[in-house]
């Protein structure tokens, strides 16, 4: 293992039948980081972390989990990791707390902690009242949140996370995201795939977005943002066609559209920084602004820059 790095990837390729799914990616994963891995359908998501997790066999490049090679130590890279996918199965007549308790006992968790985690877990995900009821009778929704809190129960080294509040209802979701920061904060790194944009940006430490099985740009949530640099200003004025005339001479300025939401200003730079120097430029002409918004880059501007697509159109 190189310095603090936890997961490494190199040259990473796969092919399925002559399709190449994976073509050739590096990356590497920080102890005690949460990484998000961002992509459309089908950009090769699953397949790495397939990979990652001896789930499929390296068929070129190197990877190394934990300090593991996955092709020469695959058993060594199990006992570090925990995964959490979207088809795990559950025992149908074991009921809710037995699911718990039996995935605690064979991760040898120790009573006590053990219950206590059960406890909160299941508060987290709205099953409390269901703790006695058998997993056949639950809903799929409820399925699912048994199936991320169940493993969410053990703290191991990488913990790889595929999709984890995929089909939960917003304030599962936000309680989710406390859960997976405080299993974070104990020391286990997650490896985090998502199609929510607003969840990677909350979430991570680090990014990297693939697309046709590369990956494309990699970056802090801030990083990746600000490298769109490109703040809008959006003006209603008294007369947008006079302003518009007023704000050319303003450097960071890139360009000044009329839109339906008034003059709609992109800057170069820093939006809060340019605002001022906006509002007394058209102000200084005598005239009267009657609202201003500001709007940063989102998650959601950096996927759609990157990748042509909006992740909302793709299925998610
Ligand atoms: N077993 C397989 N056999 C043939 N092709 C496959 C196989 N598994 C994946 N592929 C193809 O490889 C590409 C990458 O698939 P992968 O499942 O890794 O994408 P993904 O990024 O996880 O997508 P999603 O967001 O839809 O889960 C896709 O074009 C897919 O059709």
């Amino acid at each position: 293992m190189e310095g603090d790095d936890i997961i490494e990837v190199r040259d990473l390729e796969h092919t399925f039948d002559g399709f190449a799914a994976v073509r050739g990616i590096s990356f590497t994963v920080r102890k005690g980081e949460i990484f998000s891995f961002l992509g459309p359908n089908g950009a090769g998501k699953s397949t790495t972390i397939n990979i990652l997790t001896t789930l499929l066999p390296l068929q070129k490049g190197t990877v190394r989990v934990a300090g593991y090679d996955v092709a020469r130590e695959p058993g060594r890279v199990r006992e570090s990791i925990g995964i959490v996918f979207q088809d795990d199965v559950l025992d149908r007549d074991l009921t809710v707390r037995e699911t718990m308790e039996f995935h605690g006992r064979l991760y040898s968790i120790p009573r006590d902690e053990r219950r206590r985690r059960i406890d909160d877990l299941l508060r987290v995900v709205e099953l409390g009242p269901k703790r006695d009821e058998r997993t056949k009778n639950l809903s799929g929704g409820m399925k699912r949140r048994l199936q991320i809190a169940r493993g969410l129960m053990t703290r191991p080294e990488v913990l790889f996370l595929d999709e984890p509040t995929q089909g939960l209802d917003p304030q599962t979701r936000m309680r989710m995201w406390e859960y997976i920061r405080q299993v974070n904060q104990s020391g286990t790194t997650i490896f985090l795939t998502t199609h929510y944009m607003e969840e990677a940006d909350m979430l991570s430490d680090r990014i990297s977005i693939i697309d046709d099985g590369k990956i494309i740009v990699s970056g802090t949530p801030e990083e990746l943002k600000n490298a769109l640099g490109e703040d809008v200003v959006y003006l209603e004025t008294e007369d947008d066609r006079r302003a518009r005339e007023t704000l050319r001479g303003i450097g960071e300025i890139r360009s000044v559209t009329e839109s339906p939401r008034g003059l709609s200003v992109t800057i170069s730079a820093d939006g809060s920084h340019c605002l001022p120097q906006i509002i007394d430029a058209v102000r200084g002409a005598g005239i009267g602004i009657s609202s201003v918004n500001l709007k940063k880059p989102t998650m959601d501007d950096v996927f759609v820059h990157y990748t042509g697509r909006d992740l909302r159109d793709t299925g998610a």
